[in-house]
């Protein structure tokens, strides 16, 4: 069962350590946000919200060495890592790592003005990250409504949930071939995927030119570093960037959502607020479950 108060007597001031902590790293790089809030995701999918995402391994069978893990930017585990240095050194041996990225993912979306809100605490770290185990539990985001429903409601989530995450698209950049296919040979007759903004489709085609793979364009075409509610303006004008983001404007099940989140941001951040408390209670592991890891990146 996790609490908001968990902590009061064993580390009361973990909230403002943690905070302070990634302020300060938040302060040397933006890609601290995008990178911390989708890591949050990443975690949650994958064994429940318990640290799992941070294991290393020296064979590279870990959790973050999945393909759908690789791209996780290092900023984000960086972040935690820096904020649990801070925990352990005044309480010692007693807050997560889970409970630590928690705490963070809601702290950065606050730091690039995204709505405040409290954040359940009590969970305790994984004991399995395997690789072979992040197959088929992360959203491709080739996928349409229908199969984003199927994943989110394996893990509890509702629709308007689904809908209101997807809102983190808000910040944070992407590589060019997770929407490639929607820029060429999108079909036998025409190119470029027709649910998409000519305009737009032109400006990626353009920005994904350079043959470096590592080339990132940014999700939110008008706001790359501001949690507002543009992310869903942008589908309305259709001008979202993976088929995934698309499909929630284009699909009726969910379009009249996107419309309200796009034209109240009040709504969008208190549905936001509310499926980040459902996100954080995935697969959760409490009470003498799992462990209190002392180093993030390694079970004890
Ligand atoms: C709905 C299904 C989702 C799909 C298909 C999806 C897919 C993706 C993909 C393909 C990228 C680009 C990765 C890269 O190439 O670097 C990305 C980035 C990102 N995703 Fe999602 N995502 C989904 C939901 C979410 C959720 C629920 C969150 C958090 C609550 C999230 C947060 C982010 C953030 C912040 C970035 C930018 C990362 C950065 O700049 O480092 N995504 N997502
Ligand atoms: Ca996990
Ligand atoms: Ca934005």
């Amino acid at each position: 069962q996790l609490s908001e108060n968990y902590y009061a007597s064993t580390c009361p001031s973990v909230e403002l350590i943690v905070k302070q902590a990634v302020t300060t790293k938040f302060k040397q790089t933006v890609t601290t946000a995008p990178a911390t809030l989708r890591m949050f995701f990443h975690d949650c999918f994958v064994e429940g919200c318990d640290a799992s995402v941070f294991i290393a391994s020296e064979n590279e069978d870990a959790e973050k060495d999945a393909d759908d893990n690789k791209s996780l930017a290092g900023d984000g585990f960086d972040t935690v890592i820096k904020a649990k240095t801070a925990v352990e050194s005044q309480c010692p041996g007693v807050v997560s790592c889970a409970d630590i990225l928690a705490l963070a993912a809601r702290d950065v979306v606050v730091l690039v003005g995204g709505p405040e809100f409290k954040v359940e605490l009590g969970r305790r770290d994984g004991l399995v990250s395997k690789a072979s185990r992040v197959t088929g539990k992360l959203p491709e985001p080739g996928l349409d409504v229908r199969g984003l429903v199927q994943i989110f409601a394996s893990n509890g989530l509702s629709l308007t949930d689904m809908i209101a995450l997807s809102g983190a698209h808000t910040i944070g950049s992407s590589h060019c071939n997770r929407f490639a296919n929607r820029l060429h040979n999108f079909s036998t007759f025409m190119p470029v995927d027709p649910t998409m903004d000519p305009v737009y489709a032109q400006q990626l085609i353009q920005a994904c030119s350079d043959p470096n793979p590592d080339a990132v364009v940014d999700i939110d075409l008008t706001s790359r570093d501001t949690f507002d509610n543009s992310y869903y303006q942008n589908l309305v004008a259709r001008k979202g960037l993976f088929t995934s983001d698309q499909a929630l404007f284009n699909d009726l099940s969910s379009q009249a959502t996107v419309v309200r989140f796009a034209n109240n941001a009040e709504e969008f951040y208190s549905a936001f607020s509310s499926a980040m408390r459902n996100l954080g209670r995935v697969g959760v592991k409490v009470g003498n479950q799992g462990e209190i890891r002392r180093d993030c990146s390694a079970f004890n």
